[in-house]
């Protein structure tokens, strides 16, 4: 079965991607224990997109956070490379521009939009999967309005050293025995596991952030620090 590796191969995580697309909202479901609808709330409420802004979800795979935005009144762009999970999200939706969500196919390395284009954008447990961060960051930096505003949210680390080595563990043998009773690609959960150990911690990030020229850079933990926000904002 197809499946990345840590060196983030775009081709080997598109096409991972495509393979478990078909229930990767049911498996988010079940391997979080309900607790994703707790961490999408959150950052909705952090993005705090509002009737008329244009929001960048990118890596947006089907589109779920996407469609909380569109809620709000937000217009929505859904931007991916992996076909098969964004066609999911357009058939969820009903079409490829529906419901205040537009799909748009891109690279998060080279983001197929304007300098200045969105009010905020945000990325929900996709930065982890792209082989340069730094270059993704730099990319939304670029394409976010000068007062505009990020969004992250990714799988973290709990601040106790032990702890997070054990919940590492735990994952990294639980993840794909569960994904086996749901998934067509289980093998994409033993990457799942892999890439959240080998992520940077949350300072870290936060560190990153700064240095490719984001601002006001903050962080919050969500359920202890299994995942955590970060928000910051372009100033110039
Ligand atoms: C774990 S899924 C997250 C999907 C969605 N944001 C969510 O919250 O459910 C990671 C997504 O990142 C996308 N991705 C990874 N690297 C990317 C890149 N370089 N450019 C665009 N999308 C990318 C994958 O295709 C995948 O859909």
């Amino acid at each position: 079965m197809t499946r990345a590796e840590l060196d983030k191969d775009p081709r080997d995580v598109a096409a991972m991607f495509d393979t478990i697309a078909g229930r990767y909202d049911l498996l988010n479901s079940v391997l979080s224990l309900g607790r994703e609808r707790h961490w999408r709330r959150a950052v909705v409420n952090a993005v705090d997109a509002y009737s008329g802004e244009l929001v960048l979800d990118l890596a947006a795979g089907t589109g779920t956070s996407s469609e909380s935005f569109a809620r709000r009144g937000a217009r929505v762009i859904a931007c991916d490379f992996s076909l098969g999970m964004l066609r999911v999200g357009a058939l969820r939706r009903g079409g490829a521009s529906r419901r205040g969500v537009t799909v748009v196919a891109g690279d998060a390395l080279n983001l197929p939009f304007a300098d200045e284009t969105f009010d905020a954008v945000t990325v929900s447990f996709g930065l982890r999967n792209v082989n340069d961060v730094d270059r993704a960051l730099a990319e939304l930096l670029r394409v976010t309005r000068v007062g505009g505003r990020l969004v992250i949210c990714e799988f973290s680390h709990l601040p106790v050293r032990p702890l997070d080595r054990l919940l590492g563990r735990g994952m990294e043998i639980g993840l794909p025995l569960v994904a086996r009773g749901f998934s067509d690609n289980p093998d994409a959960y033993a990457y799942l596991s892999e890439s959240i150990a080998a992520w940077p911690d949350q300072p870290t990030l936060a560190g990153r952030l700064q240095e490719v020229g984001w601002s006001r850079v903050a962080w919050r933990n969500l359920t202890f620090g299994v995942v955590a926000l970060h928000r910051a904002h372009r100033e110039r």
